[in-house]
């Protein structure tokens, strides 16, 4: 990424002048800055004697990082007795072999300069924690702290009228919250150096990070003595930020300074986001979650929200919303129930993961103990250059919604939203792991936060494009960077020399996110009129009637379409099952009157809402199971007829072929042997109304033939005169007509002689 970024900045002529006078008092006495310090030392032992006896009042402190005293009372502070034992000096970021390394022992400053938040000393200005007056740092001093590099003039700080969120002012600090939306705004930009850690002191590396007037950073790039190519090329960097927190600064103050303000505004109703950035290690999540003992910028900003909430609202007006999300390789997970990935939407409201958990909070614990929860689920993982690095970017957001009746009766909602944001870290391969999956999610961590920078550079440029879509961090982040939101960027960066690319990097993006301009955050305040007069409140009734009418003829409608299904369900439920001979032959199927028993007779499913899919299913199952059954009852009765018609068609065969031998004349009507012309189908014999009967119905064609016509005889056959023939002769069968023309009735009038087809063939 291309590193530039020297700021601008010009010197005030005042501010020259002034300068020079230092300048030529300076060059007439040359003792002049040496007795000056001499007495200030004096001065500030004392001074630091007296403080070590009576402590710091916690009150200074909190002047000091610019709060008033009425938030004092909405914030939580650290332990005051913890805060007096902090010893009153003020270190400036030493520099090993820089140009100057000082430790100045702060003075007690008059009740004017600590509201200024300045401290001026003697011949040499000497800076205290927090910000100073506006333009009021000497070239001199400039000079004497740059580190080698170019020397810099103190730069105007840009943003909301020329200043930015940082501390400098009581005044200031109480329009800033007016300047917050006002009109189009720019994200905020707040540096935090951390201390050295064990590894970096043990690996020996070097501070090439100075603060200087809480705003200005100084980079320094340290070579090998011996390295004259590169010792050529070294140049020391200069950033100017809204605010920079040098290693000393406690979590409050970062809170108050950055956030705080934030807080407030949700309040009435406008959005912010505070987001973390910064290279693997730099202290992204200890700024935003911290430890138990020094909670970060989420738990203060959570604290602190309850408090004013329970300050102004005794009604219980506000009601607050949870959500912790996080984006991890790519994919988006609810932290507070972890389940399936979430999808990103837009719509009316921005970017929003459909189906993220939002929990509505009562009370600070209960929110610290949602936040510990998705915490615990959050994912990290140990690094070769963190032991807890996250490998995902987390978002804590809480919607504070406020509800109220104005003096004019109508309802008035406001709605606010702050984002917290802990982005993972910007890595090297190297500076983490090589191995596949921590590489895996170093690529998509980069990944997404190149997206980020691409955003950052499209909206610093102006374009009509910006690439939100690229990563689900810049989709998820598109409020906060472009839209309606007072957004604020702490870029946290490490002291060692051994991560001076990662911090450079860090700071020119840092630098180049102060020129985005945000939209006017304007409050999301909705005021829902009602209707005072009578005739309108008569008029509402009648409508509220009417439509109370309608939803119930509505109902019984639906009421009585579900009593149906209901029916239609218990009918073919209590179906009779098909076991006995007779069911055999009479498929199950619901009768009508069945069906109006069960409509009338009252369901024990009355007053459910639906029957279940299950149960109809296990009805229509068994339904087919019994007609399964039938079918193979069925089969086997058609094999047991068909035998039986194969024995008596042999048996009454060999008789005829007996009697045929013996001579014996057959029947009247059939000739046999030799004189025999016409052929009698098996068919034919069987009576008319049998073969019609066959056809009418299933249950008909499977009817045993038995008690249709009694079993013949061996008489029945032989016998002119038996019942079965005479029977035979008294109708008009196919076999009847073939046989009109003989005279005698065929005693061959029987089944089974198709069997003579042989002779028959003959004709
Ligand atoms: N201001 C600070 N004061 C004291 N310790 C700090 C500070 N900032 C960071 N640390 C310590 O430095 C270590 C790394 O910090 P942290 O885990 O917050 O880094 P990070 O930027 O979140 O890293 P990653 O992106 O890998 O998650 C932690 O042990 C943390 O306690």
């Amino acid at each position: 990424m291309p590193v530039s970024t020297r700021s601008q900045i010009k010197t005030r002529p005042d501010q020259r002048d002034q300068e020079d006078s230092n300048l030529s008092h300076h060059m007439r006495n040359p003792h002049y800055g040496l007795k000056e310090k001499m007495k200030a030392l004096t001065l500030l032992y004392e001074q630091q004697k007296r403080a070590s006896f009576s402590g710091v009042t916690v009150q200074e402190n909190r002047r000091m990082s610019g709060l008033s005293s009425k938030d004092e009372r909405n914030q939580v502070f650290e332990d005051p007795k913890e805060e007096s034992k902090k010893p009153h000096v003020m270190k400036e970021n030493t520099m090993p072999n820089s140009v100057v390394t000082k430790t100045y022992v702060l003075p007690k400053p008059s009740v004017d300069d600590v509201r200024e938040n300045v401290v001026v000393g003697g011949a040499e200005k000497i800076v205290g924690f927090s910000c100073p007056r506006k333009g009021s740092m000497s070239n001199t001093v400039a000079r004497k702290l740059s580190m080698g590099g170019s020397v810099v003039p103190h730069s105007e700080p840009r943003g909301i009228g020329g200043g930015g969120l940082g501390i400098r002012n009581l005044q200031e600090l109480e329009t800033v919250s007016e300047k917050l939306g006002s009109k189009g705004s720019r994200i905020f930009v707040f540096v935090r150096l951390r201390p050295m850690g064990k590894k970096e002191k043990d690996a020996g590396s070097r501070c090439c990070v100075r603060i200087v007037n809480n705003r200005d950073i100084y980079l320094t790039e340290f070579a090998n003595e011996n390295d004259y190519l590169r010792l050529k090329r070294l140049r020391g960097r200069h950033f100017t930020f809204d605010a920079s927190f040098p290693d000393t600064s406690t979590q409050l103050e970062v809170y108050s300074t950055s956030t705080a303000e934030l807080v407030e505004a949700i309040l009435q109703g406008r959005n912010g986001s505070v987001f973390c950035y910064g290279a693997t290690g730099a202290g992204k999540t200890y700024t935003m979650l911290g430890t138990l003992e020094n909670p970060g910028v989420m738990v203060l900003a959570i604290k602190d929200l309850f408090n004013k909430v329970r300050q102004r609202s005794y009604d219980g007006n506000h009601v607050v919303h949870l959500s912790y999300l996080e984006v991890y390789n790519e994919t988006v997970r609810d932290l507070l129930s972890p389940g399936r990935p979430l999808v990103l939407r837009e719509d009316k409201q921005g970017i929003v993961a459909a189906g993220l958990t939002q929990y509505r909070a009562y009370s600070t614990d209960e929110v610290m103990t949602l936040l510990q929860q998705g915490n615990h689920n959050r994912t990290t993982e140990p690094t070769r250059a963190n032991e807890t690095s996250s490998r995902s970017h987390a978002i804590l957001q809480v919607v504070v919604e406020y509800r109220v009746r104005d003096a004019a009766d109508n309802i008035v909602s406001r709605v606010g939203k702050l984002s917290l944001i802990d982005l993972a870290g910007s890595e090297r391969a190297i500076a983490t792991d090589q191995r596949t999956l921590r590489s895996l999610e170093g690529a998509n961590i980069n990944r997404s936060l190149l997206a980020l920078s691409s955003c950052i550079n499209a909206l610093v440029e102006g374009k009509k494009h910006i690439p939100y879509r690229n990563s689900k961090l810049t989709q998820l982040l598109k409020d906060s960077l472009g839209g309606a939101c007072n957004t604020v960027m702490i870029a946290n960066i490490s002291p060692s020399n051994l991560s001076f690319g990662e911090t450079q990097n860090t700071l020119h993006w840092a630098d180049r996110a102060k020129e985005i301009r945000t939209k006017a955050c304007d409050a999301n305040e909705e005021i829902l009129q009602v209707p005072e007069s009578e005739p309108d409140q008569a008029k509402l009734l009648l409508e509220l009637q009417k439509e109370n009418r309608e939803l119930r003829v509505q109902l019984a409608k639906q009421q009585q379409k579900l009593l149906a299904v209901q029916a239609q369900s218990l009918a073919a439920n209590s179906s009779p099952a098909p076991s006995s001979g007779s069911s055999l032959l009479t498929p199950p199927v619901p009768s009508c009157k069945a069906i109006e028993k069960q409509k009338t007779r009252p369901s024990f499913l009355t007053g459910n809402c639906f029957t279940p899919e299950s149960k109809r299913k296990k009805v229509a199952e068994e339904t087919v199971k019994d007609l399964k059954q039938t079918v193979k009852a069925l089969e086997a009765e058609i094999e047991r007829i068909k035998k039986d018609h194969a024995l008596q068609i042999k048996q009454k065969d060999a008789f005829i072929r007996d009697l045929s031998r013996k001579g014996v004349k057959p029947a009247d009507g059939v000739v046999v042997g030799q004189g025999a012309k016409r052929t009698v189908t098996r068919a034919s014999l069987r009576p008319k109304e049998a073969v019609e009967g066959e056809l009418k119905s299933p249950s008909h064609r499977f009817q045993s033939p038995a008690p249709a016509a009694k079993k013949r005889t061996f008489w029945d056959i032989t016998t002119a005169n038996s019942p079965s023939v005479a029977t035979l002769n008294g109708r008009k069968t196919r076999s009847h007509v073939a046989s009109e023309a003989s005279t005698a009735p065929s005693m061959l009038l029987q089944p089974g002689f198709a069997r003579q087809r042989p002779d028959s063939s003959k004709r």
